[in-house]
C-alpha cells in the first residue's frame, strides 16, 4: 500500500522535479533504495528503519559482494556510492527482489558526497574493494587514497571505526600502507605496517574472483580511526 502511494506520488511529480532513479529510468525501484541527495547535509541514520551500525562502501561495482554482505548481516545498514550507473540498476534491481530495508545506494563520485553530504562522525565502517589502481605515475593522482581523502575518511566516520581496503595492486598497496601509517589518525589493527589477513565472511567481489583467476597477489588493509 505505501509503495502503492509512493509510485502515485512519483508519477505526480512535476517533470522539473524528477528525481535521479527517474532519469536514470529507474523509476520503480528508486524511491525504496536510491537516494536523491539534498542541498545539505544527511543525517545517514535518517535513511533506515533500523537505527545500527552503518557501512560505508564506495565503488561497489556491480554489487554483488554489498548485496550479499546485506543479506547475510541484517544487523547492520549498508550505504554504497558509485558513479557506474550500470552497477547501480543492478544493485538497486537485486535489492528490491530481497526486499532489503538495511541497503541504500547513492550514484555520485564518493569525494563530492563525503565532503558535501555526509555529516561528521556518521558511520562505523569504510569498505573499498580493488579501488581503481591507476598503474601510470602520471595518474598516480587520481587514485582515491591519498592523505587528503584519509583526512576527510577520520572525520566523516566515528572514533574507533575501522576502515578496510583490499587491492591486488602492489605499488598501491604499499602506497596506501605508507600514507596510512604515516597518517596521525589511523592505526594498523596489526599493530605492526604489515597486511591484514582476509576477513573470513567477506563475500568475494567481482574484481577479486578476477584477480584469483590471473594468478595475482591481493593485499587488505585494516585500520582503525583513533582520531
Ligand atoms: C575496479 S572497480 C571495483 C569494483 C568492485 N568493488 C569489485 O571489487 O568488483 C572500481 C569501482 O570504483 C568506482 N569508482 C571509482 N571512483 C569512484 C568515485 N570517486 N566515487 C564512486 N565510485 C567510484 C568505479 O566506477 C568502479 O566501479
Amino acid at each position: 500500500m505505501i509503495n502503492q502511494i509512493r509510485k502515485i506520488k512519483s508519477f505526480v511529480r512535476r517533470p522539473g522535479r524528477l528525481t535521479l532513479g527517474q532519469k536514470m529510468g529507474l523509476t520503480k525501484f528508486w524511491e525504496d533504495h536510491g537516494i536523491d541527495l539534498p542541498k545539505g547535509k544527511i543525517n545517514l541514520n535518517t535513511l533506515f528503519v533500523k537505527q545500527q551500525k552503518i557501512v560505508l562502501e564506495v565503488g561497489f561495482g556491480n554489487g554483488d559482494s554489498l548485496l550479499k554482505m546485506a543479506i547475510n548481516t541484517p544487523d547492520r545498514n549498508f550505504l554504497g556510492i558509485e558513479v557506474y550507473e550500470a552497477g547501480v540498476g543492478q544493485l538497486i534491481n537485486k535489492a528490491h527482489k530481497y526486499q532489503l530495508n538495511n541497503l541504500k545506494i547513492i550514484k555520485e563520485d564518493a569525494v563530492k558526497v563525503l565532503t558535501n553530504h555526509i555529516e561528521d562522525s556518521s558511520f562505523n565502517l569504510f569498505q573499498m574493494f580493488f579501488p581503481d589502481p591507476w598503474h601510470k605515475k602520471r595518474h598516480f593522482k587520481r587514485r582515491l587514497v591519498q592523505t587528503d581523502f584519509l583526512n576527510l575518511l577520520s572525520h566523516k566516520m566515528i572514533k574507533s571505526g575501522k576502515i578496510h581496503i583490499v587491492t591486488d595492486s602492489k605499488h598501491y598497496a604499499i602506497h596506501m600502507m605508507t600514507v596510512l601509517e604515516r597518517h596521525p589518525n589511523f592505526k594498523n589493527t596489526q599493530n605492526a605496517p604489515i597486511y591484514s589477513p582476509r576477513p573470513e565472511h567477506q563475500p568475494i567481489t567481482k574484481f577479486e574472483q578476477r584477480s584469483h583467476r590471473l594468478g595475482h597477489d591481493v593485499w587488505n588493509l585494516i585500520f582503525t580511526n583513533e582520531k
